[in-house]
């Protein structure tokens, strides 16, 4: 059997992130991948939907400009675009997996725990003195008749035709940012929502405006609403609600959540602790075997489930492992944002959370007024910002096109936590750039 210093299963961000800091130390290390080399998010997750999202806010931001300078609005054509789109993500798992090969030694299989210290992949089996388990999470599927009818994100971001009308189980990330791209494209588009709002986590406000806009262009939000049952008619697929009303469309998408990639690694022939949340870490991001850890989505840690993330505790790991770092980890302020239109984004102290609490001061900002916004004729853009007692700048949350990257603007401000003089003292953004306009409104 061969021996490696470390063993990685996986090679999504997390993965990749480690392997890439390891490789560099001259230690022996086994990378093993049973799915896409690269994983979710450069394949089919936020890699190839921010690229979409660039046709799409290009029409929907021309659209919204009709009569205030712009003559002919664009229109996305949604098959050209998965044609460029195909044509740039296609090769990315042979390419990632030529980066691996050149970086460590490589076993191409699903690898599961024989026990603490050895893995099996395809009838190999090889022994680590570390193993991490990076493997990441998979689409949730509904467990309902017809369920083999229903289509996931990854599906959503390869399909070469578009459908006349979809339909999203679901109201979180995916079917929120899916949903737009189709629609913009000339999807009629329904969203089954099981709760009362969409884009949990986020300041519940935003959400409820980004319904609203969204609706505005044509999507339509059933709430309190889920389906018991798909059945195919014909070409078409038809859902049954818990309501007993039916839907009949083209395509359907489950985007009811992501779950953890557990069950191939028969966890429990190591004795690894595990539930459905993923698998169970302590601060150093050991699960309840020594010298076995977990990074990223596959960790039950309850933190955004995000590449990001992921990223920042392979770096810990590695920094842990290799330069003997002993601090228990700590999250810094993490910037998140769905990429809709509008975007939505939050970094910090949620407004929602602050509101009756008398440690914090919550103030909105129109954004709208700007000349930035003005000129894109976004009459939503708001900004609500939370400070602390000392004045202190703890949350930012946004609607607007930018909004992503204009908390990203905020997200150092809020980490860091600078007094408003040394921020007035220290920092200068570009103008007429929107942070300029943000840092002008924040400064008190
Ligand atoms: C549609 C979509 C959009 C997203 N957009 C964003 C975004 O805008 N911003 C953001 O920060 N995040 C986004 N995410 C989330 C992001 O993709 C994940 O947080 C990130 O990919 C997690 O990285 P990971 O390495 O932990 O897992 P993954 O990327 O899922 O990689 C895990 C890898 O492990 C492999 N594997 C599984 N089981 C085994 C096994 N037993 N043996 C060997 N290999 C195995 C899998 O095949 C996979 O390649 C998005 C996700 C989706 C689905
Ligand atoms: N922009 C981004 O950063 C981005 C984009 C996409 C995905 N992601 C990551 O992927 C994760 C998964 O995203 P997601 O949208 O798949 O999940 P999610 O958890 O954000 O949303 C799941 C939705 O499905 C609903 N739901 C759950 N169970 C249901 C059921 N039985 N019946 C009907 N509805 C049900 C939930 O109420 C929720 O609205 C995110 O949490 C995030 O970590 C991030």
């Amino acid at each position: 059997m061969k021996s490696y210093d470390y063993i990685i299963l996986g090679t999504g961000p997390a993965g990749y992130k480690l392997a890439q800091l390891l490789a560099k130390t001259g230690k022996s290390l086994l990378a093993v991948e049973g799915g896409l080399f690269g994983g979710t998010c450069p394949n089919v997750g936020c890699e190839p939907k921010i690229f979409l999202s660039g046709a799409v806010h290009t029409a929907l931001a021309s659209q919204q400009l009709v009569g205030r300078g712009i003559a002919q609005p664009a229109q996305v054509d949604w098959d050209q675009l998965m044609t460029v789109k195909k044509a740039r993500f296609d090769s990315w798992p042979a390419e990632t997996k030529a980066i691996y090969e050149k970086m460590c030694d490589v076993a191409v299989g699903y690898g599961e725990f024989v026990d603490a210290h050895t893995i099996q992949v395809n009838g190999h089996q090889y022994h680590g003195t570390h193993i991490i388990i990076a493997t990441g999470h998979r689409p949730h599927r509904l467990e309902i008749p017809g369920k083999e009818y229903l289509h996931d994100s990854t599906d959503v971001l390869s399909l070469s035709h578009r459908p006349d009308h979809a339909v999203f189980i679901g109201g979180g990330y995916v079917a929120i940012e899916l949903a737009t791209f189709l629609a913009a494209a000339g999807t009629k588009v329904d969203l089954l929502i099981r709760s009362d709002r969409i884009l949990r986590g986020f300041y519940g406000k935003y959400a409820q405006e980004m319904v609203d806009q969204l609706t505005a262009r044509g999507l339509t939000f059933h709430f309190q609403t889920t389906a018991s049952a798909v059945a195919k008619t014909g070409e078409r697929v038809t859902i049954t609600t818990n309501h007993g009303e039916q839907l009949t469309a083209d395509y359907v998408v489950d985007a009811s959540g992501r779950v953890p990639n557990v069950e191939k690694l028969k966890l429990t022939a190591a004795g690894i602790k595990y539930s459905r949340r993923g698998i169970d870490v302590d601060d150093h991001l050991q699960t309840s075997v020594a010298g076995v850890y977990a990074i990223g989505d596959i960790t039950s840690q309850p933190v955004p489930k995000l590449t990001t993330v992921a990223e920042l505790e392979a770096d810990y790991l590695y920094r842990q492992l290799v330069r003997g770092d002993q601090e228990p980890l700590r999250y810094p302020t993490i910037g998140t944002a769905a990429f809709a239109f509008p975007e939505i984004a939050q970094a910090g102290v949620n407004p929602e959370e602050a509101a009756d609490d008398s440690r914090y001061q919550v103030v909105e900002h129109d954004l709208s007024f700007g000349s930035f916004y003005a000129g894109l004729n976004e009459q939503e853009a708001k900004l609500t910002v939370v400070y602390d007692r000392d004045q202190r700048l703890v949350g930012a949350s946004e609607i607007g096109a930018t909004a992503a990257d204009d908390i990203n603007n905020l997200v150092p401000v809020i980490g860091l936590q600078p007094s408003s003089r040394e921020w007035q003292r220290k920092v200068l953004p570009a103008y007429p750039a929107l942070a300029d306009e943000v840092f002008g409104l924040l400064k008190r």
